[in-house]
């Protein structure tokens, strides 16, 4: 059972380190002994995505968190966009992390990708599984599609204005809209704030996902954690990746939310990443690098 903490927790420290032209924001926090946790967030997102996960289970774990590039405050250009490119830039936050906290492959590193995160993940860990202890794909996509790049040429046409309404419905409960959740005014404020062309071209890369058919059976223990009421990856979606995982030790359902169950449904998604987190077993160890 996850307890939110009393009292705040310290603010998150903030470091860059560069790639090519490319400096890629990440923060941390939690305490440095603690097993470390890698969380990557969704489209046109940023690292605040997790902040109310964080803040339920910061107390016990050690935290790293980037903006993907092109979000938030890693910036690119669209020229620089692409899946691949955004897994090396979290296999660089890695080392840079493994450099100042001082681990090594003792202590293998837990996981954790929603929606184009989880793709972003699923790379990484394939490319290094023994450097993960787990692999957590929340509400991720199995496969790209033209749908995806459709999204894209969709905010070339009518800029982000134009995409930020139907992206939200897609992404949120009608409840949490009506209600008016912060969450969703995060999430719109972040959508309105990406370049139309950087957005495209991170839907154009995801659009070219071939899925996991190939990387599958080089992941590490991965849990598949859905969302009830997701209509963008819904739980079939998670059962058709977890089928193609023969490493895949769990689903889960979180009943009630939308794709963006870490904003709508943060106390139900703590706890199960932390309940996760504690059961998972050692890897083997050893360092890989991506292909
Ligand atoms: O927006 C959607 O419908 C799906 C989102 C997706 O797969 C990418 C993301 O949210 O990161």
């Amino acid at each position: 059972m996850t307890v939110p903490p009393s009292q705040p927790p310290p603010a998150p420290t903030r470091r860059t380190v560069r790639r090519g032209s490319v400096d890629i924001a990440f923060w941390t926090s939690g305490p440095a002994e603690a097993p470390p946790i890698l969380l990557l967030h969704p489209v046109g997102l940023d690292h605040h995505a997790f902040d109310e996960v964080a803040e339920r289970v910061v107390d016990r774990f050690r935290l790293v968190i980037p903006d993907l590039r092109g979000h938030g405050e890693t910036r690119a250009d669209a020229a620089e966009m692409g899946l691949p490119a955004m897994a090396r830039d979290v296999l660089a936050v890695l080392d840079a992390f493994a450099s100042a906290d001082a681990y090594g492959p003792d202590r293998p590193v837990h996981l954790v990708g929603h929606s184009m995160g989880g793709v972003v993940a699923a790379l990484i860990a394939a490319s290094a599984p023994r450097r993960f202890a787990s692999l957590h794909l929340v509400a991720t996509p199995a496969e790209g599609g033209p749908v995806f790049r459709e999204r894209g040429q969709a905010a070339l046409r009518s800029g982000m204005t134009g995409v930020v309404d139907s992206t939200l419905r897609r992404w949120f409960t009608q409840e949490s809209l009506t209600a008016g959740v912060p969450g969703v005014d995060y999430a719109r404020e972040r959508v309105l704030a990406m370049a139309p062309d950087v957005w495209a071209a991170a839907w154009n890369s995801l659009a070219g996902f071939p899925g996991f058919g190939e990387i599958g059976p080089r992941l590490p223990r991965t849990y598949c954690v859905s969302a009830g009421q997701d209509v963008s990856t819904p739980p079939s979606v998670l059962a058709q990746i977890a089928d193609a995982v023969p490493t895949s030790v769990a689903r889960h359902v979180v009943p009630g939310a939308g794709h963006l169950l870490t904003l709508e449904r943060p106390a139900a998604v703590a706890s199960l990443l932390a309940d996760d987190w504690e059961l998972s077993g050692q890897p083997a160890g050893g360092m890989g690098e991506l292909a």
